[in-house]
């Protein structure tokens, strides 16, 4: 099962997400923008700076001419974490905005996030309201919307100042989320919380209810 991780320049946390996607059973690739996506089922965006976060965090990335948005309009799955995050939100394929974070900080820490939504195939693993401790990195993640999104976690406190301490969307089957489930697949990391939402993904498409 084919699953690619596009490497922009800047991203930081490709090989995280590369190692994760192994881990859960899928065949990981490292492709561009540029490469043809067609038999990928799913695509990571990954995290980190991608063109030194110039103008915003995610802008200039999301002008790169791109296989991406046909690929999601065919219905292939797109995940977006932290930088991905935001450059999907640049591109307009996830509503809201992410600014800088209330502190004016940059945050790196490990936090507690509730899976408010476990009826996506991106969380079927998770019981709904677990949870879940998973590592933030991020200056600029604070999620502001202007109408109710969908949902899939939230931050047990307010760690950002994101609006209702939202910290991951999902629009069909495209999810946005700032903190790194990459980053937390195995207890030696600290936390194994992350890996349940890519082996959701694999058994998802498995079952070839996509
Ligand atoms: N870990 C990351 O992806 C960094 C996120 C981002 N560029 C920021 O600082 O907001």
């Amino acid at each position: 099962m084919k699953a690619g991780v596009i490497v922009y320049p800047g991203s930081n946390c490709d090989r995280d997400a590369f190692y994760a996607l192994k881990l859960a059973g899928f065949k990981p690739y490292f492709v561009s923008t540029k490469d043809n996506l067609d038999d990928f089922e799913l695509v990571i965006l990954p995290g980190g700076f991608s063109y030194g976060d110039y103008l915003r965090p995610g802008a200039v990335s999301a002008k790169e001419s791109s296989n991406l948005k046909k690929f999601a309009e065919n219905g292939g799955f797109v995940l977006g974490i932290c930088n991905g995050f935001q450059i999907l939100v640049e591109m307009g394929l996830l509503p809201g905005g992410l600014l800088q974070n209330k502190n004016g900080k940059f945050i790196c820490e490990t936090v507690e996030l509730e899976v408010v939504n476990n009826e996506t195939p991106f969380t079927l693993m998770y019981k709904k309201g677990e949870v879940i401790k998973l590592p933030i990195a991020h200056g600029f993640g604070r999620y502001v919307i202007d109408k109710q999104p969908n949902v899939v976690f939230k931050y047990k406190e307010d760690v950002n100042g994101s609006d209702q301490n939202i910290a991951g969307i999902i629009n069909g089957n495209i999810l946005g989320m700032m903190p790194h489930p990459e980053r937390a697949v195995e207890k030696i990391m600290g936390s194994d919380d992350g890996i349940k939402l890519f082996k959701s993904l694999y058994e998802y498409i498995r079952g070839g209810k996509k």
